[in-house]
């Protein structure tokens, strides 16, 4: 799906014709589309060089506020407008509610001022032609929600969907497993994730390569003991300022995720099997912690050669298979794995706050269907762990179906699985994490996982 650009009178570099395009990913997502796809398909062109930056940072804050602008729309207007038109007035509010203060975010990284972001929505909708006829409609609903916005947001958001901005039912499935930290939970889910490194220890130190970033003028610092290759950056900056990244020096992945390699523990001459690999995080992480004999399995034969990309640029190995996790016998060459990860696909459930469309395109039926594929999943690869040797759960989720309740299955089904020390529930980020129980967390900056490790008798 191509930005319509034909019709449109705006300049490319104008906040109008960003707020055009982002409307147009905001109302692809409500299709069902994810928005990564959607904004590189939008965003593609050459003639889109100068807008993407804008149009990717306001379709993804309309993703965090989505309820609240549809729930003050619905208070603005008698009968819902047109697609476009409810889109470019959803985006305008994400601006304005930003510039408010009403929604925990940053401010944008050109902020605009009220006035340009009513006016400019009001040229993104003049500037088509089957949806000029709402130029004086969208003036009058942004004017309006400016001149009494703590009253009408007062209002929009005794709704707990547009308090939230999550479904209904991930509301009610967070509160019901989290019922001491489910406000934490989501808030921290409408958050800005910020962007962690992963050092490549075969090549230097967090430590050392914290002073690299320094000198090139890029703060950050040490995300902590339990991930000693992490560094959090103070602000994003685009991979290619990062020195060496493009020599494998340094990888992006989140501090929860690297946590995987180090609880496999897996150590120099080790056959390990990476069973859900791409795009290959973990799998770089793995070879850069010891010398493996590494299978990186993936079913997706679009995203396999990502795995080879990234390992590619670490200057590392593995032997890259597509195939089905839940089906070894169409890949497994019968020598059993020392270790054995299974990063297995879930509904990703805990990294909200970088993919802030997720809570949109998942339904409350998805969870089930996925835990189902995960039991299968890791009753096959149990078979394929030598004894003596270990095998980690990991998923993205924070939902216990995906999580505890998986790990307690797995213990009842398999009589030769021994339960191991690992985090368990790692809830997302800052004020979220929780200790005791099943709940872990250090209060460090990091996306929701579980993990749960089985030694095989
Ligand atoms: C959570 S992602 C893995 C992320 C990866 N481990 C990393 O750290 O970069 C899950 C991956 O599993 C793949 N997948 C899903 N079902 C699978 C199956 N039955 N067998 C193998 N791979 C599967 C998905 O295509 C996806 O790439």
């Amino acid at each position: 799906m191509r930005h319509r650009l034909s019709a449109l009178q705006l300049a490319p570099d104008s906040l109008g014709f960003a707020l055009d395009a982002a409307a147009q990913a905001v109302n692809a997502v409500r299709a069902g589309a994810s928005l990564p796809a959607v904004l590189a398909d939008i965003t593609g062109g050459d003639k889109m060089a100068a807008a993407r930056g804008a149009v990717q940072d306001i379709a993804y804050r309309a993703m965090r506020v989505l309820a609240t602008a549809d729930a003050l729309l619905a208070r603005s207007v008698r009968k819902p407008p047109p697609p476009q038109v409810d889109g470019v007035l959803v985006c305008a509010f994400a601006l304005l509610l930003n510039s408010s203060g009403a929604i925990t975010e940053r401010a944008p990284e050109h902020a605009y001022s009220d006035f340009t972001v009513v006016d400019q929505a009001v040229s993104a909708v003049a500037a088509r032609r089957e949806t000029a006829f709402a130029k004086g409609l969208v003036n009058a609903v942004l004017r309006n929600f400016l001149r009494s916005r703590d009253t009408l947001l007062a209002e929009a958001q005794q709704d707990p969907t547009a308090r939230w901005n999550y479904p209904q039912w991930w509301i009610d499935a967070v509160r019901a497993a989290w019922p001491d930290d489910w406000e934490a939970v989501l808030a921290a889910g409408n958050t800005r994730a910020p962007l962690t490194l992963r050092v490549n220890r075969r090549r230097t130190t967090a430590n050392d390569y914290l002073r690299v970033l320094n000198e090139a003028g890029i703060g950050g610092s040490l995300a902590g003991a339990e991930v000693p290759d992490a560094i959090v950056l103070t602000r994003p900056v685009p991979v290619d300022r990062l020195p060496g990244f493009f020599d494998g020096i340094v990888s992006v992945q989140d501090s929860g995720a690297q946590r995987a390699a180090l609880l496999l523990g897996a150590t120099d001459g080790m056959r390990v099997l990476d069973a859900c690999a791409a795009p290959g995080g973990k799998t770089g992480h793995l070879l850069e912690c010891a010398d493996l004999d590494l299978v990186a399995l993936e079913s997706s034969a679009e995203r396999a050669p990502r795995i080879t990309e990234n390992l590619r640029r670490l200057q590392l190995e593995a032997l890259v298979k597509i195939g089905d996790a839940a089906h070894p016998n169409y890949w497994w060459d019968g020598k059993p794995f020392d270790r054995v990860l299974a990063d297995v696909p879930c509904s990703a459930s805990g990294i909200v706050r970088r993919h802030p469309d997720i809570r949109w395109l998942r339904r409350a039926s998805d969870i089930a269907a996925l835990a189902a594929e995960q039991q299968r999943i890791l009753e096959a690869l149990w078979k394929l762990v030598a004894p003596g040797g270990e095998f980690l759960y990991v998923t993205c989720s924070i939902f216990p179906e995906e999580g505890e309740d998986q790990a307690r299955w797995f213990e009842g089904v398999q009589p030769d699985a021994v339960r191991l020390d690992a985090p368990g529930q790692m809830l997302p980020s800052v004020a979220a994490a929780r200790t005791g129980s099943a709940v872990t967390g250090s209060g460090s900056n990091h996306d929701g996982f579980f993990y749960a490790r089985f030694l095989k008798r």
